[in-house]
């Protein structure tokens, strides 16, 4: 049957008239759970192959290629990237692809035009750095360079970034074409001090190369990273799954949302036309037909506009499509909602810098309002700075901690919407640097089964907190994860807790989905990440269920009546299994320019390779990177999402579920500092003082070692403690 047959017998099947009975029509597709079936090969080769040779396909403005060994970067990219690199970590402001500083007095502040330029190559350096965090963290340990080389413990961010780059030469400097140190005529003292610290660590990394070589092969030997180039090696020290994502990720259309609040679609598609180059189509942005707010966006013309002033004005807002279906569910809940005739107000559990908050504030202008809840400065700061950036006046920002909140707090005594989008795997996020721009997150998919069950421990008592606010009629459970531990698990426990007086609400019946197999609620949203839909979401609405009718008087009912009432039971819904669902994000694309255009029906989801590579399922798993320093501490923490077995049975003990350490979403500070932190333990340097802000590359005299040390200065040059012999990596 050929394609458009196939499609045009959909219209009568069964599963568009479920659609119209307000069931969901979905597709029963393998899932992408870590370490379940799909974890499966999809090599680049394969993915190239899949591609075929229709030239639309190729692959357009790369943000994975970070490894075009031709690149030369300047002092300035390195400096600029390592100063985003800890910005992120210390969870500063990014709106668009440029990091905002903070002053003292807490206002963003303008840098000077050289450390603002935070073009591609900067944002490359970034990401990959994030990539290879954990592989860097090893190759610095296991080299002890920081014990040697003391002097840049309050460097981490310049040393992670200038080892990425040496990474992709294989440590080898023949191959390496340096870096550029000019200085631009504006640079000032500090920033030519900078520069000199750069150059010293560029030389200190050369007398290292023969060790931190020897220490990257062994990581390739770990992982199994063959390949012809050293650019193939170094993309097969990623975890499998990673790499599947990233290669979807590539081609993958990027979204920007319209600020209603600052402009109009007419007014931003004037400004983007202004602003083309001539090397650019005419038709590479276009209006996603599902949503009027929604840009769809070539990878291409992405990059142009994401550092535009469109951008950091807040007229245009990075935001993929899949985010646009949580305000879309609360709009359809609206009519019920403003029909009780008060102000609509929503109360977003988890607002982090603000994304979904602020899209539902201008999704409820004129008709409500949202109080957005945070606990983290860092987030809460970003929460201000965009909200005050996007011109937004219908949020109000709660700083603090949700748990703390009361439902009898009048402030919140006419909530009827509260949103809980806890802290979660991002297991569903395809494109990380996207996510990256967006939320001002990176999901590094380091995460171990006991962090899963923490983060469900966690997720389930948001939630169930949320159901204490007296007045709410909707309580709307989202995640960015495909786990069912932190999806299906936790609603069917919130069922079984709260069953009683909420049931689930079918969230937009009309957007068909593909589903997994086992463990389903078939009222959930739940996209998988594929390259047609993008990104992956799930989200479950829980409804008040309305109080029975008193109940009349006992003398004058017969007995049968008496009985006790039996406690309600959810209805199982019945499994279907569909044919292959159209998702409705090529639409949009159809219409467009080659480059955005994706071939429907290819499925080259993730889930949709296992058929080829059933094989692949019965090697063994690819074990993570797991480096066991000298002192026996962990240094790069396994990707488990790959190897690890995530057997929703297997329960952890009760101990264990409370007191995992997360840092699923980005990296902590913790294990950013980890290396430095080794290393100052290695020395046994007590009087190691640090920067007072970590955040900022604080440059020092060259030579000298470590800029707040009370030794004398005849002892500076030396470093700061007995330098130990290295111990053989076993
Ligand atoms: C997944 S993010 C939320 C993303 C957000 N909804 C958005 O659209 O950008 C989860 C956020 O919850 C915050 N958080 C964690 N525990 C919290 C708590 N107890 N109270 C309030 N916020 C909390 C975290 O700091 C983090 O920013």
């Amino acid at each position: 049957m050929s394609r458009k047959a196939s499609v045009a017998s959909l219209s009568h099947s069964p599963i568009l008239r479920r659609r119209s009975q307000g069931l969901r029509a979905y597709h029963s597709d393998v899932s992408l759970a870590p370490g379940g079936p799909s974890a499966t090969k999809l090599s680049r080769a394969a993915s190239n192959a899949s591609y075929g040779s229709d030239s639309s396909l190729h692959r357009s403005h790369s943000l994975i290629d970070d490894l075009d060994e031709a690149d030369q970067h300047t002092c300035g990219e390195i400096l600029v990237a390592a100063e985003t690199l800890e910005d992120l970590v210390n969870e500063s402001v990014f709106v668009g692809a440029a990091p905002l500083r903070r002053g003292k007095s807490g206002q963003l502040e303008n840098t000077s035009v050289w450390r603002d330029n935070m073009g591609d190559k900067v944002l490359k350096l970034v990401y990959g750095t994030m990539k290879y965090m954990p592989y860097i963290d090893t190759i610095l340990v296991k080299t002890q360079f920081l014990v040697y080389h003391n002097q840049f413990l309050n460097h981490l961010g310049v040393v992670k970034v200038m080892i990425y780059d040496l990474m992709k030469h294989h440590f080898n400097y023949h191959e390496y074409s340096g870096l550029d140190s000019k200085l631009p005529p504006d640079a000032s003292e500090a920033d030519e001090d900078a520069v000199a610290m750069i150059m010293e660590l560029d030389a200190a990394l050369r007398e290292f190369q023969v060790k931190m070589a020897a220490a990257y092969a062994r990581i390739r030997i770990e992982r199994k990273a063959s390949g012809n180039t050293s650019k193939e090696q170094m993309e097969n020290v990623l975890p499998e799954t990673v790499r599947q994502k990233e290669y979807i990720a590539v081609d993958m259309p990027k979204c920007l949302r319209i600020n209603r609040f600052k402009t109009t679609r007419e007014e931003v598609m004037e400004e983007l036309e202004q602003s083309r180059t001539t090397s650019s189509f005419r038709t590479d942005v276009i209006v996603d037909p599902d949503f009027e707010d929604l840009l769809v966006v070539s990878p291409d013309r992405f990059n142009e506009i994401k550092a535009s002033r469109a951008v950091t004005e807040g007229r245009l807002i990075v935001e993929d499509k899949t985010s646009f279906w949580l305000p879309q569910h609360v709009r359809s809940l609206l009519p019920s909602l403003v029909a009780e005739g008060n102000e609509v107000q929503v109360l977003d559990a988890r607002a982090g810098c603000g994304t979904k908050a602020l899209h539902l504030a201008s999704a409820l202008n004129k008709v409500g309002k949202v109080f957005a809840c945070e606990s983290r400065a860092g987030r809460l700061e970003s929460l201000k700075s965009h909200r005050e950036i996007q011109g937004c006046k219908n949020l109000e920002i709660i700083g603090t901690d949700f748990a703390s909140l009361s439902g009898d707090d009048p402030r919140f005594a006419d909530v009827s919407v509260v949103i809980v989008e806890p802290l979660n795997s991002g297991t569903g996020i395809l494109d990380k640097l996207g996510y990256l721009l967006q939320e001002e997150e990176f999901p590094n998919e380091q995460y171990s089964q006991k962090d899963l069950w923490a983060l469900k421990s966690q997720q389930l008592s948001a939630l169930k907190h949320a159901f204490t606010f007296p007045k709410v009629q909707a309580v709307i459970y989202v995640t960015r994860s495909i786990n069912a531990e932190e999806n299906e698990h936790v609603v069917q426990e919130a069922l079984e807790t709260v069953g009683d007086v909420w049931e689930l609400a079918c969230v937009l019946p009309e957007v068909p989905v593909l589903t997994t197999e086992d463990f389903e609620f078939e009222e959930c949203l739940k996209i998988l990440p594929t390259e047609s839909t993008g990104n992956g979401i799930f989200i479950a609405s829980f409804q008040h269920i309305p109080p029975e009718p008193e109940t009349p008087d006992p003398d004058d009912q017969p007995e049968a009546v008496l009985e006790k009432p039996r406690k309600k039971r959810r209805k199982p819904h019945v499994r279907q299994k569909g044919e292959f669902f159209l998702p409705r994000l090529p639409k949009a694309l159809a219409a467009s320019v080659n480059r955005l255009s994706i071939p429907r029906g290819l499925g080259r989801s993730l889930g949709r390779t296992r058929t080829s590579d059933e094989g692949a399922l019965n090697k063994p798993k690819e074990s993570g990177v797991t480096g066991v320093g000298g002192s026996g501490e962990e240094i790069a923490r396994v990707p488990a999402a790959e190897g690890g077995s995530l057997n929703p049975k297997a329960k952890p003990s009760r101990r264990s579920q409370y007191q995992t350490a997360i840092g699923v979403m980005g990296i902590t500070l913790k294990e950013f500092y980890g290396p430095r932190d080794a290393a100052v333990k290695r020395m046994g340097a007590a009087d190691f003082v640090r920067t007072p802000s970590m955040a900022r590359v604080i440059p020092y005299p060259v030579g000298q070692h470590g800029p707040q040390s009370n030794r004398p200065v005849d002892e500076e040059s030396k470093p700061y403690g007995q330098v130990p012999n290295p111990k053989p990596w076993k």
